[in-house]
């Protein structure tokens, strides 16, 4: 028995033929086996796999698991047999929710990517339960279980108006239940039982949590009663998947178990049928091929296939929770559906517009995909030099505790793009083929710290991608246009223009620019742009608008791309005497000044749910924006930050949620990071440094990190990486505000970034602030500075050459113009230096300790009194830095005093913008 792997380069179509076991279907393929290295060949697939060729296409990757090998006229080909797997795309990791779904109604499938998980007492209820069973599993009690999960959902339940008391009441049928069969055994299995395994399948392309696994079986958990002797079909599917993905793992299991909790709470006189909650079924070849053939659609289904409509399962409407949803998407998107429609259909630019950023979005869930699968295509060593991993831990303990483990290992090199508070994947070895967990990083250092459900040797975390920014992104999408109100979106639509009422007020009285942002902030009837060049007092227009928006009786949702921005701006808020703000945000995400002010969702739910209905100024980042929590709140105004930063649908998750808006942000600093639009193929680049970068160690809410993907730029991704804030300033420049003082840089440093980029605009606040120098610094000795430090801005050239992304000569160049700056009193912490790549950043920090040393990237929105910049480039510009100018704007503008530019002259003269640039600096 062989396996083939590689790309289709032929579908056949399906026929029969007369076999000794009578009329048979097959489908010829022809795959290049090898990865597409070998010559072609072909597979003839037998019986249920020919359903494979309705669904394939050319170009699409197929691995074929355990096929004949024959030799037919000379020719090897090959053919299934009945033992054979047949695996479509099998570097996409279909979530094993999304098969049961699937199989359920291939509408709701569509719906629940669409829409989001709403918050609905069911679905917390169900949340809570399965968190008590899993809590029973690790031998907690069950009082204690019920009373700690039913307080941890409090912020959700008060939403739901639910009062905890009662729903204190709901859970214990359910879990008293399942305790006392844990007690009895009735579902025996003594110790073998492990909770909550995630679980990762390379072969069979799919991902999911288990539950429980049983001795090596799984168990899934419903909080719903059935009353049939054989789980529900649904159920089946979910749990046949996580055999598959178990099998993988070497523990193939002939059965599966389904617990229905809620056949406990059932009176035994008055309901019929089989009342016994735990009912087993047996894994059978058949089921597991069919549901490998599902995962086998999901994973190959284009987004341009048409919308399922729900007749094609036989699927119940009735007792559907999507029923609502369903109805609206029907109605807004002109569909058929079994449940029927709400709402007139969208005008046709509002349905092109749908559509154009549905794929947009799922493009970018393929470039999330092809991050997971690098958990296995990369080398450990690999996955460590691109920054994904830390390998090669040393065990050093671990601990339990309150039914968790706090697990410790020695780590030579922490340095990755994982953060303290992350969610990772810890393993004792290999992510994938070894034994790993989700765990939360508690500490990061020589000795790393990770909390988990389930011990593991701790010998290496790696990066677990999410698809949680392209989920918030399609929910925001259907908030905004699909469940959006008609007149909200008429500016949103070029349909009308904004409009504003006259506030005869003076906010700010020492700049007019800002003076009139806040001005247009108050007054706009639809919404405002500001935009702030660097330095320029964003931050503080910010929080002097909410102030003024706050007077007048408005409640204002706070939002940003990052957590640092969201902090920043409350802090501003503070240091403006305001305080009553509510944070939304993980614990880990929010800064340690902010906590205080922290939402906690654990509590009483009537004072959690009043203070988040009531608080006069809500701040979260986008991405918690489309949170089920947020998404219940309403808000008059939306005020974001580092709108420029954003994709459209980003945006539109914090606008979802309000009547106006007011976008701020700088469309000529970092534009919105995209996935699928990367065209950068080496993961070490500035650009793929991105979103976790940028989110400053918050990023816990926000996307991971992933790599760029090689397809190159499409039209899809140019619509996602340029930003509604650019979009509405080009069209309503009436509406927007250039904030035109800078109080950050000299007068000799903002003057290349302001003709290049603001068109001659940007002026210095003060005289003290254009004339600032180096030799200002108290502790500096004028006399001793070096002398590109003598200037405000100078040009070095070390005459060096690049070698891959690093270039020693800079390297050398900048150690000594740093270790010469402190010598003359420079302090170390007001010294920052860029690079464009990681590789560069990394072999600088080792010369240069206590300095602060990063990519672009890293470097947005703070400020050094001295900036070196590394170009790295000769010979040609061919670097992720000089791909968009916007980047080099950043890099050019994070000094105050003084800017130095460590660059290869030659190179950067043959683009016209840099030999200005090199004039300049000269
Ligand atoms: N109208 C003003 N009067 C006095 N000081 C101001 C004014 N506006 C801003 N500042 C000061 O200028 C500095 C920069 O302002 P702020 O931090 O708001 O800038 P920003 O535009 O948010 O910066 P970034 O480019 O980092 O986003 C701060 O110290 C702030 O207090």
């Amino acid at each position: 028995m062989t396996e083939l792997r590689g790309p289709l380069v032929e579908v056949g179509e399906k026929t029969s033929v007369s076999t000794d076991y009578g009329e048979r279907d097959l489908v010829e393929l022809t795959i290049r086996p090898d990865d597409g290295r070998a010559a072609p060949v072909t597979l003839t697939l037998w019986g249920k796999w020919t359903e494979t060729a309705e669904y394939t296409e050319e170009g699409m990757e197929l691995l074929a698991v355990d096929v004949e090998e024959e030799e037919f006229q000379g020719e090897i080909q090959y053919s299934t047999t009945g033992d054979s797997r047949i695996v479509v795309e099998p570097d996409y990791l279909v979530n094993v929710t999304d098969v049961r779904s699937w199989v359920q109604c291939p509408r709701m499938h569509y719906l629940n990517k669409l829409s989001g998980v709403p918050l609905n007492y069911p679905v917390i209820k169900g949340t809570i339960v399965h968190e008590v069973f899993s809590d029973l599993l690790r031998g907690g009690d069950v009082e204690t279980a019920i009373d700690e999960r039913v307080a941890e959902a409090g912020l959700d339940l008060g939403l739901l108006d639910r009062d905890a008391d009662e729903v204190r009441a709901d859970v214990a049928d359910h879990a008293r239940a399942i305790d006392g069969w844990l007690r009895q055994g009735t579902l025996d299995g003594g110790d073998e039982w492990r909770s909550e395994r995630t679980l990762l399948s390379e072969r069979y392309g799919l991902k999911g949590r288990a539950d429980a696994v049983r001795r090596g079986s799984p168990v899934e958990l419903k909080t719903g009663k059935n009353t049939n002797s054989e789980p529900r079909f649904q159920d089946k599917v979910q749990v046949a998947c996580y055999a598959l993905l178990l099998d993988e793992m070497g523990e193939p299991p002939d059965t599966g178990t389904l617990i229905y909790t809620k056949n406990a709470a059932l009176d035994r006189n008055e309901a019929d049928g089989d009342l016994s909650p735990a009912k087993d079924f047996s894994l059978s070849d058949g089921l597991l091929e069919y549901v490998l053939r599902q995962r086998n659609e999901l994973a190959a289904m284009g987004v341009d296939k048409t919308v399922p409509t729900g007749y094609e399962a036989n699927a119940t409407c009735n007792y559907c929770f999507e029923q609502d949803t369903c109805m609206v998407v029907s109605g807004r998107l002109d569909q058929e559906s079994k449940a029927g429609g709400i709402g007139d259909p969208l005008p046709s630019e509002e349905r092109a517009y749908f559509e154009r950023f549905y794929r947009a979005i799922e493009d970018e869930r393929r470039a999330v995909h092809r991050e997971y699968a690098k958990l296995w295509t990369q080398s450990a060593a690999e996955r460590a030099a691109a920054d994904r991993a830390l390998v090669d831990l040393e065990p050093v303990g671990k601990n339990e505790v309150d039914g968790r483990w706090e697990l410790r290992a020695r780590c030579d090199d922490p340095v990755s793009k994982i953060r303290e508070g992350d969610v990772v994947l810890a393993s004792d070895g290999h992510p994938v083929r070894g034994t790993a967990e989700m765990a939360r990083v508690i500490e990061l250092g020589d000795e790393v710290v990770v909390e988990t459900d389930e011990p593991v040797e701790l010998r290496r975390l790696d990066v677990y991608p999410s698809e949680m920014g392209v989920d918030g992104m399609l929910t925001a999408l259907h908030d905004a246009v699909l469940a959006g109100d008609q007149e909200r979106k008429d500016v949103l639509f070029g349909r009308r223009e904004p409009e504003f009422r006259d506030v005869d007020e003076t906010f700010i009285d020492n700049n007019p620019a800002q003076d009139r942002a806040v001005r247009m902030a108050v007054g706009a009837d639809d919404c405002a742009l500001i935009h702030g060049p660097p330095g320029t007092g964003k931050t503080y227009t910010i929080a002097r608008a909410i102030r003024a928006l706050v007077d007048r009786g408005e409640r204002v949702l706070l939002s940003a791309f990052t957590n640092r921005a969201v902090d920043n701006a409350l802090e501003a808020l503070e240091e403006q005497g305001f305080t009553e703000f509510v944070r939304v945000g993980t614990e880990s995400g929010v800064r340690e000044d902010m906590q205080d002010h922290r939402l906690e969702s654990r509590g009483d739910p009537e004072a959690r749910a009043r203070e988040l209905r009531e608080a006069p100024v809500v701040a979260a980042t986008t991405a918690s924006c489309g949170s089920r929590v947020l998404r219940e709140t309403e808000f008059d105004v939306a005020l974001v930050d580092e709108a420029g930063q954003l994709t459209e649908p980003a945006t539109l998750a914090a606008l979802a949620l309000a009547d106006r808006f007011v976008l701020v942000g700088d469309h000529q600093q970092l534009p919105p990071v995209v996935q699928s639009a990367d065209t950068a193929s080496d993961g070490t680049s500035a650009s793929d440094d991105s979103a976790a970068a940028r989110s400053d160690g918050g990023h816990a809410d926000v996307q991971q990190p992933i790599e760029p993907s090689p397809s190159g730029g499409s039209g899809r991704a140019a619509d996602l990486s340029r930003s509604l804030f650019e979009r509405l300033a080009d069209e309503h420049p009436d509406a927007s505000v250039l904030l035109d003082t800078q109080y950050r840089m000299a007068q000799r440093i903002q003057a290349y970034s302001s003709q290049e980029f603001y068109d001659g605009a940007l002026r210095p606040a003060s005289g003290a602030v254009a004339a600032q120098h180096v030799s200002d610094l108290s502790t500096v000795d004028a006399d001793a500075l070096p002398d590109p430090l003598r200037n405000r801005v100078a040009f070095v050239d070390p005459d060096g050459t690049a070698r891959g992304n690093t270039n020693p000569a800079e390297v050398t160049a900048i150690t000594e113009l740093v270790e010469r700056a402190v010598e003359a009193g420079v302090p170390r912490e007001e010294i920052g230096v860029i690079a464009p790549f990681r590789a560069q950043a990394a072999a600088i920090r080792r010369e240069i300790p206590a300095v602060t040393v990063d990519t672009v990237d890293r470097f947005q929105g703070s400020a050094k009194e001295v900036v070196i910049v590394s170009f790295v480039a000769t010979g040609d510009l061919d670097s992720p830095i000089f791909e968009d100018h916007r980047r080099v704007n950043v890099a050019l503008t994070r000094a105050k005093k003084a800017l130095v530019l460590v660059g290869d002259e030659n190179a950067l003269a043959s683009d016209e913008r840099y030999a200005r640039m090199v004039d300049w600096a000269k």
